[in-house]
């Protein structure tokens, strides 16, 4: 019965009908792109109101995005001998995101290395790095050159900014992202592409080969043009996605991500 329309056998039923209540389930099933603004008041609400804490959904974001990576970069598809990974942190929880994520990953037989250039005087990150650390997972102490990155790593993951970037780039990270510019290993980022406004997007920013949008994807993500964009951040309770109307798809299963 797959494609046919269940009123066909109505009897005052016109063609017009079945075409609008399928065009009208179609757009109740369409995912909700979030303002800036929007995104933010979300991720405040999961806290005051929803009594959720930070590193509790840091802790589902980063493994949302180590899934993803996982599924979309497998360790059999690697192309260099050793499955290495070079993991940016930014000073934000889009930074603690990637934490998380670096140690997931090399829970998941991956290697990552971590460039963590700014961090934040907060227990919630000396810890998250501490795990790293006892992770044995190494610390860069300056980004390499993009020659260097490409020879070295199979993926750079990106988890510079997210949603509460704004205005033009600060140091270090503009170095940093213009050597990712011109890098030709594929770059995954975690929530926003890093430089990219989060409504608008950038001409010239960043071209990731994969984007991990957390809770709902951002604005700007309707401008990404990689092969793999997938939704992560299982955790919004109904109350929430109701009132933003976020219409975000079914998980399948127990999975913790799905490809958008
Ligand atoms: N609810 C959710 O879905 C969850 C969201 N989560 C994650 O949190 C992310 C949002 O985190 P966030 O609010 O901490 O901000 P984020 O984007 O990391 O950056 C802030 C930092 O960047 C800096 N900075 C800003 N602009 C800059 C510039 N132009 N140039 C240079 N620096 C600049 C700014 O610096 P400052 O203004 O202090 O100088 C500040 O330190 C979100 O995207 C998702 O990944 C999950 O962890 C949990 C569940
Ligand atoms: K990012």
């Amino acid at each position: 019965q797959r494609g046919t329309c269940p009123l066909s056998t109505a009897a005052n039923h016109h063609k017009q009908d079945c075409f609008s209540s399928r065009a009208a389930s179609t757009m109740a099933q369409t995912i909700k792109y979030l303002g800036q603004e929007e995104a933010q008041h979300i991720d405040e609400e999961l806290f005051s109101e929803y009594g959720f804490s930070v590193d509790q959904l840091m802790e589902l974001a980063g493994l949302s995005c180590a899934t993803a990576i996982t599924r979309a970069y497998p360790l059999t598809s690697l192309v260099k001998a050793r499955p290495s990974l070079l993991v940016i942190c930014g000073p934000g929880n889009n930074g603690g995101d990637g934490l998380v994520c670096a140690r997931h990953l090399k829970l998941f037989g991956y290697e990552p290395a971590i460039l963590y250039p700014k961090r934040p005087n907060k227990p919630l990150f000396q810890g998250l790095t501490t795990q790293c650390q006892k992770m044995e997972i190494p610390f860069l102490t300056e980004m390499p050159e993009a020659k260097v990155v490409d020879e070295a790593y199979n993926l750079v993951i990106d988890a510079i900014f997210g949603f509460s970037f704004k205005g033009a780039v600060r140091e270090p990270f503009g170095s940093i992202l213009d050597v990712l510019k011109k890098t030709t290993v594929p770059v995954a980022s975690v929530d926003i592409p890093s430089g990219w406004d989060v409504e608008q997007g950038s001409v010239d920013g960043l071209q990731p080969d994969m984007l991990i949008s957390l809770t709902a994807p951002k604005k700007s993500a309707s401008l990404f043009r990689g092969r793999y964009h997938f939704l992560g951040g299982r955790f919004v309770p109904p109350g929430l996605e109701r009132k933003y109307e976020l219409n975000l798809p079914q998980y399948p299963g127990t999975d913790c991500v799905l490809q958008l």
